[in-house]
């Protein structure tokens, strides 16, 4: 059985004033979903030294366990700042810093090295949805980002259409549906049953209360990856409230 999962990915928003939310996602916290708070990397120390039951993660890592990275971050200092989850190849890093699915891939190794659980996220652009071309994508980016070794334990997968994200526009339930269904059916594919039905699919992009509900009760969403609505408690505990139903 999967336990669901709601992330936060607070991106470059935050200073320490913000770690207050975290005290009021305690109750929301006391469900059956796993609750993850994704800071900024400068507020991973302090927000797992106040965490209580929400679990901390980073947003990014380098593919390196150290050396002359400047301005990067490991997996092994994202772990000592008490982080147990890593946020690997999100759109906006695939966009931003040139990321390519061989470096996810990477990167995922050196999380899984100290023990991290990586998110790794994959979605299409609009011009690739509107050509047909979405389940190539997502097949191709399931393909080169993901090591051998996944198990459930390991790795998260995050599916954020890159045209939902920040932008209020949400798939349909059933492209959502199409999507999950195939991810699912790609993993057993490469990993067999046993390991595809305990890996976690989370749908990103405009997740808010008001649609929670809808997406979650689509087949093969196990919880969401959010990032506005997961600034505020007020935003997100609601949607953590959708999740555990
Ligand atoms: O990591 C989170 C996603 O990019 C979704 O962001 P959003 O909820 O602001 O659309």
């Amino acid at each position: 059985m999967r336990r669901k999962l709601a992330a936060g990915n607070w991106k470059m928003n935050g200073t320490t004033t913000a770690l207050s939310e975290l005290d009021a996602l305690q109750d929301a916290a006391r469900g059956a979903a796993e609750v993850l708070i994704c800071p900024p990397a400068t507020l991973v120390a302090a927000a797992s030294a106040q965490s209580g039951k929400v679990a901390i993660g980073g947003q990014d890592c380098h593919s390196a366990a150290s050396g002359a990275h400047t301005g990067d971050v490991s997996a092994q200092m994202l772990k000592d700042a008490g982080a147990t989850y890593v946020i690997l190849g999100h759109s906006e890093r695939r966009a931003d810093h040139s990321e390519s699915d061989a470096l996810v891939a990477y990167k995922t190794q050196a999380a899984w090295a100290v023990g991290l659980t990586a998110i790794v996220c994959v979605g299409e652009t609009l011009d690739e949805r509107e050509g047909g071309k979405t389940l190539d994508v997502v097949g191709r980016q399931l393909a080169a980002s993901l090591p051998d070794d996944v198990t459930g334990a390991n790795t998260v997968i995050a599916y954020e259409p890159v045209w939902a994200i920040g932008t209020g526009k949400v798939p349909t339930t059933d492209q959502i549906a199409e999507v999950h269904s195939f991810m699912r059916s790609t993993l057993i594919q490469r990993f067999g049953n046993d390991t595809a039905q305990a890996i976690r699919l989370l749908y990103g992009g405009s997740v808010k209360a008001s649609n929670a509900t809808e997406i979650f009760a689509v087949a093969d969403v196990d919880g969401a990856l959010v990032g506005g609505a997961s600034i505020t408690a007020s935003d997100f505990a609601p949607i953590v409230a959708a999740l555990n139903g």
